[in-house]
């Protein structure tokens, strides 16, 4: 059966915190609200250790170490903080060069992906940043070790350009291919406190075969758009593992007006959700206190004007929990809206099924159409 319509107004794209002192948002894929005309921030960041990527080589890190360059969140500063090294950073950073050399990190992403853009975030470093920067992107098959990276085919992405001291600096990626890992390489040496690597995950639609979870961030669902992210965005709620507290789900901020809180998320591919997983997991004192899911296959027409089909229709839900409900009609979509009413907070989004005939034809087409 066709639910209601749905009819909290939403802007299509990444949703925008909007009052003061309202945490930023720190997923991979949350949006970036101090990153003016950076749309490329809304995207799944591939790069994000919460995705399962890792910085796999760094030829120098004298000072602070490589992976705190993924790390999801912020990076602190402690002015007081010093080592048997030096100062300490939370981020990356190499020592004075007295050579004509530059300083390089190698980035496996957590899923296959098209990068839009990065983000070199320079934060606390101010007389030790590097002036320039340049990040080039390899395809490599299977799981390469530094060595065998290096002789890999290396392609750039973002020329050799001019990077500021504490501060976010955003570079748009026009290339159209899919990567594995990527190389941030500073000119000529000197601290990046986190990477980030915006894109759209791509897997080889061979890992698209069976039971799968269709919005899972790694297989390529992706947050389309909520009502609120005010304390943390929904495309946390489709990476992979549980959270580990609060802080790594979607929460919203309590609702004082009519109607209720709502994401749309893009399916990995079109396909139809057989069973699905609600997590409240420490969502005590602000869990939703019903949810509802719907499915809705725009191809043609626009989210906007969509149908959707209830697949679990509004139910209530309980705290710190993890609801594992069957659906109760299968329905080939491309979309899946969750509603939570009135607002509140979850922490894992699973919905486990099967990719479609046509899904996979286009989940093979828009791989081999990406592979350099
Ligand atoms: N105060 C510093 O940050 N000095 C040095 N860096 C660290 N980490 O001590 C340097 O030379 O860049």
């Amino acid at each position: 059966m066709t639910g209601p319509s749905h009819s909290t107004p939403t802007a299509p794209g990444a949703p925008t915190p909007t009052a003061p002192g309202a945490p930023t948002p720190t997923a991979p894929g949350a949006p970036t609200p101090t990153a003016p005309g950076a749309a490329f921030t809304g995207l799944t960041d591939l790069a994000s250790r919460a995705l399962g990527a890792s910085v796999v080589a760094a030829n120098d890190e004298l000072f602070a170490s490589r992976e705190n360059l993924i790390n999801p969140g912020e990076a602190a500063f402690d002015p007081q903080a010093f080592g048997h090294k030096g100062k300490l950073y939370d981020g990356w950073e190499t020592r004075r060069r007295r050579d004509a050399g530059h300083d390089w990190a190698v980035v496996r992403l957590g899923a296959p992906g098209i990068v839009r853009g990065v983000v070199v975030d320079t934060a606390w470093f101010r007389g030790n940043y590097p002036p320039n920067v340049s990040v080039e992107a390899a395809h490599v098959a299977d799981y390469p070790d530094a060595a065998a990276l290096a002789d890999a085919q290396w392609t750039t992405v973002v020329r050799r350009t001019d990077c500021a001291g504490d501060a976010k600096n955003y570079y748009a990626v026009e290339d159209p291919h899919c990567w594995t890992h990527v190389r941030l390489s500073i000119y000529p040496d000197g601290g990046v406190a986190r990477f980030r690597v915006h894109g759209e995950a791509l897997p080889d639609p061979r890992f698209l075969t069976g039971t799968i979870d269709l919005v899972a961030a790694d297989n390529g669902g992706r947050l389309e758009q909520t009502s609120d992210a005010f304390y943390s965005s929904p495309a946390q709620i489709i990476l992979p593992g549980r959270a580990r507290h609060m802080g790594e789900g979607w929460e919203n901020a309590r609702r004082r007006g009519g109607g209720n809180d709502h994401a749309v998320f893009a399916l990995a591919a079109p396909g139809t959700v057989r069973h699905v997983e609600v997590d409240t997991g420490y969502y005590v004192g602000n869990a939703p206190g019903w949810v509802r899911l719907s499915v809705a296959d725009p191809r043609g027409s626009d989210l906007e004007t969509a149908a959707w089909t209830d697949i679990v229709a509004k139910r209530p839900v309980v705290p710190d929990t993890r609801h594992r409900l069957l659906v109760e009609q299968a329905v080939e979509g491309t979309h899946v809206r969750l509603d939570v009413y009135p607002d509140g907070g979850l922490s894992r989004l699973r919905l486990w099924g099967e990719v479609s005939a046509s899904g996979r034809e286009l989940a093979e087409e828009r791989w081999r159409r990406a592979r350099p």
